[in-house]
C-alpha cells in the first residue's frame, strides 16, 4: 500500500485516477502548517502539491519514505529540486494542462488593464458614475512585448494577434525563423523592452530571471508602458515597479503573482494603476482537472511501473526512444553492479561506451542506470536513477559517455570502464534477441555468460592443472559449478575464468581459491 498526501487543493475529478488505482491510500489535508507537514511527511510515499506548499530542504530531510513529488501545475519554484534530487526523490509536473488557462488569464489582464475595468467597476460599486477618469487605450496596433516565448508565451502571442497587436518577443531559444513562422517579431531583451507598449512576462522564476524587470529595465521602457505578470512573483522587482509607477514611467500593471504569496498586504495594491488577482492564472475547472489527472497518472505509473511522462529532475526521453532503450536498462545496471566488484580501490572515472544501434539513441538514462549499479555496492538502495549522477559527482567521480556506430560483430554493445588510481577495469554486454543480456567481454578477455546468480571471476596464470585444482577444491566444499568460461591473453600468459556457481561464496571459500598458487585474483559477485 502506498501512502499519498495531497497537501494543496486539487480537483476532485482530477484525482479520480488515484482513487481508482489499487494500493493507494490517499490522505487529503490542505490545511497543514509547515510544522505539521514536517511531522507527517515521514509516513508518505508520494506528495502532491500546487504552488502553495513549500517543499523545502528541511521538509525533505524528514521525508524518509518519499519517492515522488507531483506538482499539479508548471512552476516548480516552491520545490527544492536540488534537495529532492539529492534524496533520490523524483519530481514530476503537469506542463501542458494549464497553458490555455494561463494564456487566457493573461489576455484578460491585458484587456482589463488597457480599459481600466477593475478600477471602473470599483468606482461604480461605490456609486460613482465617472466616465472621464477611466479612459483606456486600444490594443489594436499597439506593440506587445513578450518575455519568454514558451508554451504560455506562444499562446498569448496567438491570442494577441487576434487583437491585432504587433508582437515582439525575446526568448533565448527563439530563432528568427520560428518568429517568422509565427508571424511575430523577435529581438533582444533590450529591444523588446524598448519597443513595447505592453510587456508580458512568461519565463520561469530562475536565478537568471529573478528581478529581470528591475530599475534599469524600467528605464529602457517607453513612457506609459503597461506591465503584466502572470508568470511568477520575483521576476519583477516590486520596489522598482512601485517607483516606476509613482514616477509615471509605467502607466499600469496587472499582476497575478507576487514576491511573497500569500500576502495580506502589498504596497503595490495601494496604487490605483495596479490591478491584481490572487494567483488565479491556472484556476479554471478545465486546467485544474487536467493538471491533477496528469500528475496522478505519473504518480501511479512511477509507483507501479517506475516510469513517468513529465519528470522535472530527470531528463525527459521521448516515448519512442524510451521504448528502444528500455530493454537495455537492466543490463546497464548489471554491468555497473558487476564491474564495481572487480576493484577495491576508489573509482575516479566512469566511461560508458555505446556501440552499434545503441549509439543512435539518447542514452543518458542508461548511463544513470550504469552509475546506479556501480554505486549500489557501497551506497545501498539509497541510490536511484534520480540521484545516481549527483551522488557520483559529489564523490568526485567523472562520467563520460562515448558513442561509436560500429560494434565489432555485435548489433549493440555497451561497455563500461572504471578507472581508479592504479587500475582500469571494464566489462561489456550485449542484448541478444530473445536471450536477454549477455556479458561478452571482461577486460580484454572474450567470454559469454548471463549476468545472473552467483558469479566468480578468477584471474590466473594459463597453466595446465589450474582448472582441475580449482574444480576439486570447490567440490570439497560442496560448491557446484553451473557454467564455466575461460579465455587467455596468450599461451602461458594471463587468463580469466568466469564461473557461475549454485551458492553464494563465503570469504573462507574465496580464501581457499586464492591459496592456489597460479590464481592471482578472485572476485565473487552476486547479481
Ligand atoms: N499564474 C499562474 O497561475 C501560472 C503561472 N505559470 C508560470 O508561467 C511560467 C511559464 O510557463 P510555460 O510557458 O508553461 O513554461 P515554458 O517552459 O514552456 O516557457 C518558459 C520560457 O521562458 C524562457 N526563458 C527562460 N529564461 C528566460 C529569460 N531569461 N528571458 C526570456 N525567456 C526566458 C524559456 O526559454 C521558455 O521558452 C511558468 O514558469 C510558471 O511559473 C504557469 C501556469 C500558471
Ligand atoms: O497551482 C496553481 O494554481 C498555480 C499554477 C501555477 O502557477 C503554475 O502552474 O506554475
Amino acid at each position: 500500500m502506498f501512502n499519498i498526501l495531497i497537501a494543496d487543493p486539487l480537483s476532485e475529478d482530477g484525482i479520480q485516477p488515484l482513487r481508482n488505482a489499487d494500493n493507494m491510500n490517499i490522505v487529503i489535508d490542505t490545511n497543514l502548517t509547515p510544522q505539521e507537514l514536517e511531522e507527517k511527511i515521514g509516513e508518505f510515499d508520494a506528495l502532491l502539491v500546487r504552488s502553495q506548499t513549500q517543499v523545502t530542504r528541511n521538509l525533505l530531510s524528514k521525508a524518509s519514505k518519499l519517492k515522488i513529488i507531483g506538482r499539479a501545475g508548471v512552476g516548480v519554484d516552491n520545490i527544492d529540486l536540488d534537495a529532492a534530487t539529492e534524496h533520490g526523490i523524483i519530481v514530476v509536473n503537469a506542463p501542458n494542462g494549464n497553458t490555455n488557462s494561463a494564456a487566457e488569464h493573461t489576455m484578460a489582464m491585458i484587456m482589463a488593464l488597457s480599459r481600466k475595468i477593475p478600477q471602473a467597476y470599483n468606482s461604480l460599486k461605490n456609486r460613482k458614475w465617472d466616465r472621464k477618469k477611466y479612459i483606456g487605450v486600444e490594443l489594436k496596433n499597439k506593440t506587445l512585448g513578450i518575455v519568454g516565448l514558451g508554451r504560455i508565451g506562444a499562446e498569448v502571442a496567438h491570442r494577441a494577434k487576434g487583437q491585432r497587436m504587433d508582437i515582439i518577443a525575446y526568448d533565448p531559444f527563439l530563432t528568427k525563423e520560428k518568429a517568422d513562422n509565427m508571424g511575430i517579431g523577435s529581438g533582444t531583451l533590450q529591444e523588446v523592452l524598448q519597443a513595447a507598449d505592453f510587456i508580458t512576462i512568461h519565463t520561469p522564476l530562475l536565478k537568471d530571471t529573478r528581478h529581470l524587470l528591475n530599475t534599469e529595465a524600467f528605464q529602457l521602457m517607453k513612457p506609459g508602458v503597461q506591465i503584466v505578470n502572470c508568470a511568477r512573483g520575483g521576476i519583477i522587482d516590486e520596489d522598482a515597479l512601485y517607483e516606476a509607477i509613482v514616477s509615471k514611467k509605467v502607466a499600469g500593471a496587472a499582476l497575478d503573482v507576487f514576491e511573497e504569496e500569500p500576502f495580506l498586504d502589498n504596497k503595490l495594491l495601494e496604487l490605483p494603476e495596479v490591478i491584481a488577482t490572487p494567483h488565479l492564472g491556472a484556476s479554471t475547472i478545465e486546467a485544474q482537472e487536467s493538471v491533477a489527472i496528469d500528475v496522478c497518472e505519473d504518480v501511479i505509473s512511477f509507483l507501479t511501473v517506475d516510469s513517468v511522462k513529465n519528470p522535472v529532475n530527470l531528463p525527459s526521453v521521448p516515448r519512442d526512444v524510451l521504448s528502444k532503450i528500455e530493454p537495455y536498462f537492466h543490463m546497464a545496471e548489471k554491468l555497473g553492479e558487476f564491474l564495481i566488484h572487480l576493484t577495491e580501490e576508489v573509482v575516479e572515472e566512469i566511461n560508458v561506451y555505446y556501440s552499434g544501434e545503441l549509439s543512435a539513441f539518447e542514452v543518458s538514462p542508461l548511463t544513470r542506470n550504469t552509475v546506479k549499479g556501480l554505486l549500489k555496492r557501497h551506497l545501498g538502495n539509497h541510490v536511484n536513477d534520480v540521484n545516481a549522477l549527483y551522488l557520483a559527482e559529489r564523490r568526485g567521480i567523472t562520467i563520460h559517455e562515448n558513442k561509436t556506430s560500429t560494434a565489432k560483430g555485435f548489433t549493440n554493445l555497451l561497455k563500461v570502464e572504471i578507472k581508479t588510481k592504479s587500475e582500469k577495469r571494464s566489462v561489456s554486454g550485449t542484448l541478444l534477441n530473445g536471450l536477454g543480456p549477455r556479458f561478452v567481454k571482461v577486460e580484454e578477455y572474450s567470454v559469454d555468460f548471463t549476468p545472473k546468480g552467483h558469479i566468480v571471476v578468477i584471474h590466473h596464470k594459463d597453466q595446465p592443472g589450474v582448472i582441475g585444482k580449482m574444480g576439486s577444491l570447490l567440490a570439497q566444499h560442496d560448491i557446484n559449478i553451473a557454467t564455466m568460461q575461460v579465455d587467455r591473453s596468450d599461451i602461458g600468459g594471463n587468463a580469466i575464468m568466469i564461473l557461475s556457481v549454485d551458492k553464494h561464496m563465503e570469504n573462507e571459500e574465496l580464501a581457499i581459491l586464492k591459496s592456489i598458487e597460479e590464481i592471482k585474483e578472485v572476485f565473487a559477485i552476486d547479481l
